[in-house]
């Protein structure tokens, strides 16, 4: 048997009447244990969405405008859902979406997803606003893949040094996010009134920064205030045209992605200014609420892009048969967001390791049960739209 799914689910299976202490199964248990073990405003923060919650809404119910067709009497004795990503083979086809700030959400912060996506053969992307150093992160990661991702500064010192720093590190890629020069109108953190990053959390990256730490007339630990007025000024970068992108594309020879894209003009601008991919993405819908779904637009981006670089998505990517309809629409890729980030608040590194495993194995029986034997083969006959 070639399956890490017989191997996941038997574990689960024959664990007995230790089941009923174990972690959660489903991404609404993971959530609620989450709701239980955290504080109302971390918890907000991640559930929260912008404004009414249509787009976060909407995100998740794309999906169910497909259904997948499967065919049958297909040897399936071997299934591979390995992708290849620029260049590199990666055993599976998800990748670990950038989320900042985790100490709100456990102990570990982002060494928690980092060591359990390394330990699994995840793809991570740290985030910008990560409340551990990039060079921390890369420590613990050994070898392993891990992209970094940019909310680019004002500063162009700034965004040099963290993209030096990033590559000097090992990250192997950066990842441009293009959707939030301004935080979205998000009411459950206003209800709260819980903004991690006045504190100084989610400030790993600044706060160890030369170039930040040189404008500052104290270091960062001494006037957190003045520290962090600084941070979040670089952040609210409303003048992000993409002559900044040439800039950044100027700055790095790694593989740069741009993620944010909802508009297939967007992603033709992107592809004229020398991006080697694309992500697909409406931030989970924390930013423009009303925007569209990200799978509503995936088939016309991927079209616009006519497969020059991969275009990966995420916002709504819940469980394999969504990683196989985003997969059958066109992505070569999809980034898990918010169902790790609840897995770390319930059980730290053990609970992403955890999340990881059922994606994995629920991915692999989605598609031999569909009748394919590798993600390579999986295209739009595998799915029909039906509303
Ligand atoms: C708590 C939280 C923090 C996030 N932080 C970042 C970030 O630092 N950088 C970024 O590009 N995206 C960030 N995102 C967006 C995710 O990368 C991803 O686009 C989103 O979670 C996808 O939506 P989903 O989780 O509903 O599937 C964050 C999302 C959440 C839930
Ligand atoms: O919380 C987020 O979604 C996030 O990534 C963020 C952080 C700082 C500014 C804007 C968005």
């Amino acid at each position: 048997m070639t399956f890490r799914s017989d191997e996941i689910q038997m574990k689960r299976y024959q664990s007995g009447d230790e089941a009923a202490i174990q972690l959660p199964v489903s991404y609404d248990d993971w959530r609620e244990r989450a709701k239980q073990i955290l504080a109302a405003g971390p918890f907000g923060y991640v559930h929260g969405a912008a404004g009414a919650g249509d787009t976060k809404r909407s995100n998740v119910d794309a999906f169910q405008k497909y259904r997948i067709r499967p065919r049958v009497c297909c040897d399936i004795s071997k299934c591979d859902i390995s992708i290849q990503l620029f260049g590199q083979k990666q055993p599976v086809p998800f990748l670990l979406a950038p989320i900042g700030v985790n100490t709100i959400l456990h102990s570990e912060g982002e060494v928690g997803p980092a060591k359990a996506a390394a330990k699994l053969g995840v793809p991570y992307i740290l985030s910008n606003v990560s409340s551990i150093p990039l060079e921390k992160i890369a420590e613990t990661m050994g070898e392993h893949t891990r992209w970094f991702q940019l909310y680019p500064p004002k500063n162009r010192e700034l965004t040099k040094s963290f993209l030096s720093r990033a590559e000097q590190a090992g990250f192997s890629a950066i990842v441009v996010t293009v959707d939030s020069t301004l935080l979205g109108w998000r009411e459950t953190d206003l209800s709260n009134a819980f903004l991690p990053f006045l504190t100084g959390q989610g400030m790993g990256n600044y706060f160890t920064d030369p170039v930040f730490c040189s404008q500052l007339k104290q270091p960062p630990h001494e006037n957190i205030k003045e520290a962090v007025k600084l941070a979040l000024d670089e952040g609210n970068n409303t003048c992000f045209t993409w002559k900044e992108l040439d800039f950044i594309r100027q700055q790095t020879k790694l593989p740069l992605l741009i993620k944010g894209i909802t508009h297939p003009d967007d992603a033709v601008m992107a592809l004229e200014h020398g991006v080697d991919g694309l992500i697909v993405s409406n931030h989970g819908g924390r930013q423009l609420d009303g925007a569209v779904a990200t799978l509503d637009v995936l088939p016309s981006i991927c079209e616009a892009v006519n497969g020059k670089v991969p275009v990966l998505m995420d916002s709504g990517i819940r469980r394999g048969a969504d990683i196989l309809k985003a997969i059958a629409l066109g992505a070569s890729a999809v980034l898990i967001g918010r169902p790790y980030a609840y897995a770390l608040a319930v059980a730290g590194q053990s609970g992403v390791e955890e999340v990881i495993q059922h994606l994995i194995a629920e991915t692999e029986l989605q598609l031999a049960i569909s009748g394919r034997h590798a993600i390579h083969e999986v295209d739009s006959s595998l799915i029909i739209k039906v509303q």
